[in-house]
């Protein structure tokens, strides 16, 4: 099953010109510049923009379509919107506001208890939203969300009006929601640290238009595409803890055809994690290298070489045993080595974020 998603809407100086598959399950992203058309795109999935070309269909039911005149209209489809700023009902207590979003609904998909758990806003439910902090204030509203029962979730910037801290505090319940319930969410973000930590399938817009839409993992390493060459390049792994190591207080994470040591951490042995490493943190070298302080080092084979963003630099992709990864190096660097597609070498990673 999946999510198909076709809108054409011209407005005087942009269009809107989309034509996706999403999966049905897990995040989908949507990611872009300013001004591309992302919160637009939100809107025609919501039925809150007529589209003059326009098909929808989810789970199989027909929501839109413009050539057999169906129009469901935005309060009949089964979806929860989230906004930036939690547009909570002021007069109305957390449990006041989160009763109205189940009054809308007869058919129960996520029960109270769940919702209220996920969110983990059980004792704020006597609260006022003037009393609650903006990450509350959000959680709050995505219950809410949730107590439509949705089978589509959209959050628009969900965290774009929080601080640092108050986003790593709502992306553990966001995190929990994409893997404990089976309501897909298209969740749309400036921020790339967010979607490499969330989402499963990346849908790239620039001006109106698809430029890419893939699996994560698969569509960063992407070359072609300027995500891989800009400054916050680099891949996603999906790993899992595999060893604990006492003596030098470091965790082994494993992943097909490999595995990175990180700084000691309290997980549990098969524990699922996933790992950010940017292109900037992954040098090259012809040989193993073993007298270097650098503890991850992989065999890996030279795919591609591209033109970073500065002149100095070039991007190249690679294929360690099957995962994918990214090295941005310098031009110098490339034509002292004699890089080439085809070529084997070892990949030096200097620095691992562990997203989850
Ligand atoms: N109500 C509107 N009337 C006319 N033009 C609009 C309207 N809303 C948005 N636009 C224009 O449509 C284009 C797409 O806007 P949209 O808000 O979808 O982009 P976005 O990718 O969500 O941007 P941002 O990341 O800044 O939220 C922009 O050129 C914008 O100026």
């Amino acid at each position: 099953m999946s999510i198909q998603a076709r809108f054409r809407l011209a407005r005087q100086d942009f269009v809107l010109d989309v034509d996706l598959i999403l999966p049905e399950q897990g995040i989908s992203a949507l990611f872009g510049p300013s001004g591309s058309g992302k919160t637009t795109l939100l809107r025609c999935i919501a039925g809150l923009e007529r589209a003059d070309q326009a098909v929808l269909e989810v789970s199989g039911n027909c929501w839109e379509s413009r050539q057999q005149g169906i129009f469901l209209r935005p309060h009949r489809r089964p979806i929860g919107y989230v906004f930036q700023e939690a547009s909570l009902f002021p007069h109305l207590d957390v449990r006041g506001n989160l009763e109205y979003g189940m009054k809308r609904t007869a058919q129960r998909r996520v029960a109270w208890r769940q919702a209220v758990e996920l969110l983990g806003i059980e004792s704020l439910l006597d609260r006022r939203p003037e009393n609650l902090s903006g990450g509350e204030r959000q959680r709050v509203a995505i219950a809410r969300a949730l107590l439509t029962s949705p089978r589509l979730l959209l959050l628009d910037e969900p965290m774009a009006a929080l601080d640092y801290q108050r986003r790593q505090e709502i992306l553990p319940y966001l995190e929990r929601l994409r893997d404990e319930l089976s309501v897909p969410m298209i969740y749309v973000s400036h921020a790339m640290d967010e979607v490499a930590r969330l989402a499963d399938h990346l849908v790239l817009l620039d001006q109106g238009r698809v430029t890419a839409s893939g699996p994560l993992t698969q569509t960063l390493a992407r070359l072609d595409l300027p995500t891989a060459r800009s400054e916050e390049g680099g891949v996603v792994i999906d790993a899992t803890v595999g060893a604990h190591d006492d003596i030098y207080h470091l965790t082994r994470l494993d992943f097909p055809g490999g595995n990175i040591r990180v700084t000691g951490r309290p997980l549990a042995l098969g524990h699922a994690t996933r790992l950010r490493i940017l292109a900037r943190d992954v040098s090259i070298a012809l040989s193993p290298q073993e007298d270097s302080s650098i503890l991850n080092r992989l065999p890996a084979r030279i795919v591609a070489l591209a033109d970073a963003e500065h002149p100095a630099q070039v991007m190249v992709a690679l294929d360690a045993r099957g995962t994918p990864l990214l090295a941005r190096i310098t031009r110098r660097s490339r034509d002292q080595l004699a890089l080439v597609p085809g070529m084997n070498i070892w990949a030096q990673i200097k620095a691992v974020a562990l997203l989850a």
